[in-house]
C-alpha cells in the first residue's frame, strides 16, 4: 500500500497505540492527528520547529501547527487524502524524536 493511502483500520489501531502513549490524539471533528508541545522558552520552541520545517519539506508534507511563545500545537493530515495516511505516521514519529532531543 502506498504511504499516500488511507490507513486501515488494524493498521491504524496499531500505529495509533504508539503515538496515543506519546501523547498524541485523534481529533474528532477531522480526521487527524494532534499534540501540543511544551518547551522552556521561544527560542527551544523555535529551534524545534525549524527543525520540523527542513523535515517536512523534504517529505513534501507539512504540519498544520500553531506556535505561542514556548508552546507549538501541531495537527497532522493529508489534506490529498482526505484523512490520516503512513505519511502522518511517519512525521509524527520525526517529531517526537526531535522533541526528545531538545
Ligand atoms: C501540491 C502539494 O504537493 C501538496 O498539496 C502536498 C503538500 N504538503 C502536504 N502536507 C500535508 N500534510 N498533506 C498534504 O496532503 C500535502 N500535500
Amino acid at each position: 500500500s502506498s504511504d499516500a493511502q488511507l490507513l486501515a483500520a488494524e493498521e491504524r489501531n496499531q500505529v495509533m497505540l504508539d503515538l496515543k502513549a506519546a501523547g498524541w490524539s485523534e481529533l474528532s471533528e477531522r480526521d487527524a492527528i494532534y499534540k501540543e508541545f511544551s518547551f522552556k522558552n521561544f527560542n527551544q520552541a523555535f529551534g524545534f520547529m525549524s527543525r520540523v520545517a527542513l523535515q517536512a519539506e523534504k517529505m513534501n508534507h507539512h504540519p498544520e501547527w500553531l506556535n505561542v511563545y514556548n508552546k507549538v500545537q501541531i495537527t497532522l493530515t493529508s489534506h490529498d487524502s482526505g484523512g490520516l495516511t503512513k505519511r502522518d505516521v511517519r512525521l509524527a514519529k520525526f517529531i517526537e524524536k526531535v522533541a526528545a532531543s531538545v
